[in-house]
């Protein structure tokens, strides 16, 4: 088999999911979502390497909310507003995406982001601890999506998987965490993080209720879907 994510000689332990070139081709084919507010929230990302999905997760993201037909979405870990843009869209004029996020300034940019959007009225952003806030809105939810520091993972798991509606979404991002919980020895960015996700997938996979997916594009989205009934 040929290997084509070799592990680079700065980190033997990280590893590419998908093929840079594979998500360069993919990438290509979404020119059309250009958006100048998405250009320079994306911009704004380089600058301060600031951890937003990406436009494949973007688009992803969107996709999936449709499809259920979703309005109701809690984001825990909303940042500056980046992915929050793209479920705004899929839910409508009459949906509404409540952002949680413990950086203050960050509500301020997604703000004016999403504003010029045209996209602020469906949004709900309360700043502090993203289970904290999750715990007094009231629910049940189209989609619990799961994007704050990777060691709180299994507890935000928990918490979400009660308040899915049957038919619902939970989604979370950097679920392979660059390769790390595909291979034995690697160096983590903070410890035990690795072990967290590690933990979390394991429970969605061997949850009865749930069925769940993971798209490998950029550092893994996990999806799962609750069973009706
Ligand atoms: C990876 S970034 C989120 C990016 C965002 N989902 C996007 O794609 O645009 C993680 C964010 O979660 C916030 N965060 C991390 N842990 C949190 C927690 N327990 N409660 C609230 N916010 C948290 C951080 O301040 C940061 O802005």
């Amino acid at each position: 088999m040929v290997d084509i994510n070799p592990p680079t000689s700065e980190n033997p332990s990280v590893i590419v999911p998908v093929h840079p070139a594979i998500e360069g081709y993919m990438r290509g084919l979404v020119e059309k979502t250009d958006h100048p507010v998405l250009l320079e929230m994306e911009e704004l990302a380089v600058q301060k390497s600031f951890p937003i999905v990406n436009r494949l997760v973007g688009i992803f993201l969107e996709t999936q909310a449709k499809m259920i037909g979703a309005k109701h979405v809690f984001e825990f870990g909303s940042g500056y507003g980046y992915s929050a843009y793209w479920f705004a869209r899929a839910v409508g004029t009459d949906g509404r995406v409540i952002c949680s996020d413990g950086n203050g300034e960050n509500k301020g940019r997604a703000e004016r982001f999403l504003a010029s959007a045209g996209l602020w009225d469906r949004i709900e952003f309360n700043v502090g601890m993203a289970g904290d806030i999750f715990a007094q809105t009231d629910g049940p939810f189209d989609i619990c999506y799961n994007d704050v520091d990777k060691g709180e993972y299994p507890e935000i798991w928990k918490m979400a998987r009660e308040r899915i509606r049957p038919g619902g979404l939970y989604i979370a991002d950097n679920v392979l965490w660059h390769g790390r919980v595909a291979v034995e020895s690697y160096t983590d960015i903070v410890l035990g993080w690795t072990e967290a996700i590690v933990a979390h997938n394991q429970m969605i996979f061997n949850d009865p209720d749930f069925d769940a997916f993971i798209n490998p594009v950029r550092d893994g989205v996990i999806v799962a879907r609750r069973k009706d009934g």
